[in-house]
Order: C-alpha cells, then sequence, then structure tokens
C-alpha cells in the first residue's frame, strides 16, 4: 500500500472527471477527445519507454515510465468504455490457474 492509499480506481475517477475539461488546460481532455487511435499510439510510446528504462535497469526512470504507461492505458480504456473493474474482474479469473497451465490448455485447443 502506498502512503496516502492512492489507488487506480482514484486515477480513473480523475480521468473521467477531466472529460469536461478543456483541451487547453487538461492533457486528460486533449488525449480522450482525440479519439483511440492517438491515445493508442501513446500508450505504445509509452509502452517502449517503459521497456527501455527497464532495460537500462534505472528503477527511477521505470518507475516514471510504468506510471506514464498506466496513466495511458487508463485514457484509451476510457476512449473504449471499459472499466478498470473488468480488467480487475479478468485478472481475477486468471488467478486460479498459473500462467503456464493456462498457455498449456491453449495449445490443446
Ligand atoms: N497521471 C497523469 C499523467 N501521467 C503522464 N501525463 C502526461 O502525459 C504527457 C506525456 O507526454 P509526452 O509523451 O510528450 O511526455 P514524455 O513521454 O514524458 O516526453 P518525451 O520524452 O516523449 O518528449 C505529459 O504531458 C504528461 O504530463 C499525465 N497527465 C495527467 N495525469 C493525471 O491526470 C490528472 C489531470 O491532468 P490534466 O488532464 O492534464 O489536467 C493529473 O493531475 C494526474 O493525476
Amino acid at each position: 500500500m502506498n502512503k496516502t492509499g492512492f489507488s487506480l480506481t482514484d486515477l480513473e475517477t480523475i480521468i473521467a472527471e477531466r472529460a469536461t475539461a478543456s483541451p487547453e488546460e487538461s492533457w486528460t481532455a486533449q488525449l480522450l477527445a482525440s479519439g483511440v487511435e492517438r491515445a493508442s499510439k501513446k500508450l505504445g510510446e509509452e509502452a517502449v519507454e517503459t521497456v527501455i528504462a527497464a532495460v537500462s535497469g534505472k528503477k527511477s526512470d521505470l518507475t516514471s515510465e510504468a506510471a506514464d504507461l498506466l496513466y495511458h492505458l487508463l485514457v484509451v480504456l476510457k476512449i473504449a468504455d471499459i472499466p478498470l473493474r473488468a480488467i480487475l474482474e479478468e485478472l481475477e479469473k486468471r488467478t486460479t490457474k498459473s500462467g503456464i497451465a493456462e498457455k498449456a490448455s491453449r495449445k490443446q485447443n
């Protein structure tokens, strides 16, 4: 748990609230208005920057890039009208099986 109890759900709420902000003042409003293609491109860039930071071994860079990545993922999910809850439910379903067992069951199908 972090110091303040801030969670991804809180960030999801902030993103939803910023949807009505002026795009001149709000990066979130700009991204939401830009549509799924541009926001996804930004998400992809943040993913690449996260990979580069991970490989560099610089923990502070990776922390910062991972934060950018999670924020932009939540923006894309908002545009797609998929609540964070749906992703958490999907992840929860997966807790009943190991990743290796799940991959093996895919190969059989
Ligand atoms: N968590 C974030 C957040 N993380 C990253 N960003 C913005 O995402 C943008 C990323 O742009 P760039 O790709 O140009 O930045 P970069 O990848 O660091 O830079 P380059 O090296 O690629 O040039 C920057 O403007 C960041 O400020 C964020 N913008 C907003 N939030 C949250 O959303 C709230 C509302 O923000 P606004 O909507 O801007 O009011 C904020 O208070 C935060 O809680």
